[in-house]
């Protein structure tokens, strides 16, 4: 069993001593604190944890079994046991693997990208000049980042994405567009999601062209039924996850917008870090380190919460993104053999993009009572042909993560800042397809090794089904067919009518 308590002992220990303080014992802890990996730089010197903690800590991973838990996960064991299943993000982008069912695993997937180039090509070839992607959750929020930030302008489709199943999203998505320059990706692992089954309908009606309506499912036999042709519709398989696949065929938005050969090397890139994850030492693995910095974070020092800050405009959807990956995957209260947890679990992710959120929130990071751990996301260089922006950028990032961690003393308390705010710098040389499947890679990796060390599953998400069913029962409600059971919603109920 992972020992928590010793970390809280050197939590206790540590609690007079700033990190300010540990940097000055230490001469070399700004240096030694840091890892690279490719094009990815990472500094924890301003975590508060010093050299005896961390020997806790990688002591935990070691009790956790870390380095086997990656091992499991690249060899497609049935990682995801709730639901009996492998989670083999990793299949998809090259294989650190030599086990017969991740190797089969990535022929399948190396097969439906030989697919989704031609799809690519033929939807470019078509006169298409938008492509709208209906899908939401996992089926959105990856494709939706990565676009985002890799698209270059001038790209020969400009991707469109629909997610929410209020009406004024499609409308606002639809508009200005010509149906006849436009193709729609209807993407669902179970093509049974309410939101995108209203929501593609919507699409498809409009088009009034079904030659121009794709899928991505892993229900083929549903997709078919909505009434897409077979060859339009990519597949994916039971063993993704639908927040860890933007690397298979729901990455078919991003191929649009970015092309078929910047989207492989985004999956490079991932597959590099998944090379690193699994081979590397564990003091010299990035994974760990982040994952370890987490745990610490939350169930050393108690903070119920993690801010993302990326300081690049083009990675302003990466909290959106990361809140999904990291809050479905580790907002569990049950451990694997059922057992309720001893440990607390995942704190709130949120965040927003540099230097905006300074403007906004950043005071309560300084001077709120709460402290926020944030892992800061910057970018070397910028190529947006703005140098001037492009240093002032890298001195806010630099100046808050100094400011956060140093503090500044004052006789007047409202002008004081007591610091020692942790914090983790992640540094991309500069943001290529590469360098952002990495990142990624990392997070998801992270979330996996703090699931092993708390014993919980990061690949079910059976806590979003309750409010669906509910919403199923309450259709006939909101149409005047049926009474709702619950004395509260029966009021809002007639309450809605009286005004609608
Ligand atoms: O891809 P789909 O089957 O449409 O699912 C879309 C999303 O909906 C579910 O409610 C889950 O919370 C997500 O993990 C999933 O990504």
């Amino acid at each position: 069993m992972p020992d928590f308590a010793t970390l809280r002992s050197h939590a206790a220990r540590l609690a007079d001593t700033p990190v300010v303080r540990l940097l000055q014992d230490d001469p070399e802890r700004a240096r030694a604190l840091s890892l690279r990996v490719g094009p990815l730089y990472a500094n924890f010197a301003r975590q508060r944890y010093d050299g005896a903690a961390l020997d806790a800590l990688y002591a935990l991973a070691d009790q956790a079994g870390f380095a086997a838990a990656m091992r499991r996960l690249l060899d497609g064991e049935t990682v995801n046991a709730t639901e009996g299943r492998a989670a083999l993000h990793s299949a998809l982008r090259g294989n650190a693997s030599a086990a017969p069912f991740s190797r089969e695993c990535s022929a399948q997937a190396a097969q439906a990208r030989t697919r989704m180039r031609e799809l690519v090509d033929a939807v470019l070839a078509g006169g298409v000049t938008d492509v709208v992607s209906v899908g939401i959750g996992g089926s959105d929020l990856g494709p939706r980042l990565v676009a985002d930030a890799l698209a270059l302008p001038g790209a020969p489709v400009r991707v469109h994405f629909l997610s929410n199943v209020d009406g004024n999203a499609a409308r606002r998505t639809l508009v200005g567009l010509d149906p006849a320059k436009t193709a729609a990706i209807l993407i669902s692992k179970t093509f049974g999601t309410q939101e995108t089954l209203l929501n593609g309908a919507i699409v498809r009606d409009w088009l009034g062209d079904d030659a121009r309506v794709y899928a991505v499912s892993a229900n083929v036999e549903r997709a078919a039924a909505f009434g897409i042709a077979p060859e339009r519709i990519l597949p994916m398989w039971d063993w993704v996850g639908g927040r860890y696949s933007l690397w298979s065929a729901v990455g078919f938005p991003i191929a649009l917008a970015i092309g078929m050969d910047r989207f492989e090397a985004l999956l490079a890139g991932a597959a590099e870090l998944d090379a690193h994850a699994v081979e590397a030492a564990p003091r010299e693995n990035l994974a760990f380190l982040h994952a370890l910095t987490a745990l610490w974070n939350r169930n050393a020092l108690g903070l119920a919460t993690q801010a993302v800050l990326p300081y690049d405009e083009r990675l302003r959807l990466l909290p959106n993104y990361l809140q999904q990956l990291v809050m479905e995957s580790l907002g569990k209260s049950a451990r694997l053999d059922g057992a309720p947890l001893d440990e607390d679990t995942v704190p709130v992710w949120w965040g927003g993009p540099g230097t905006d959120t300074q403007h906004s929130f950043f005071q309560a990071l300084h001077q709120g009572t709460q402290v926020v751990p944030a892992d800061f996301i910057g970018v070397v260089r910028s190529e947006d042909g703005f140098e001037g922006n492009h240093r002032a950028l890298l001195a806010n990032l630099l100046a808050q993560t100094e400011a956060l961690a140093n503090g500044q003393a004052s006789d007047d308390p409202h002008r004081a800042y007591a610091g020692n705010r942790p914090s983790t710098l992640l540094l991309l040389d500069a943001l290529t397809p590469q360098s952002l499947g990495m990142l990624i890679a990392l997070y998801e990796h992270s979330v996996y090794l703090q699931s092993v060390a708390w014993g919980i599953n990061a690949f079910d998400q059976f806590g979003v089904e309750l409010g669906k069913q509910v919403a199923n029962r309450l259709l006939p409600a909101l149409e005047g067919k049926a009474e709702a059971d619950d004395a509260v919603t029966r009021v809002l109920l007639a309450e809605i009518a009286a005004r609608a």
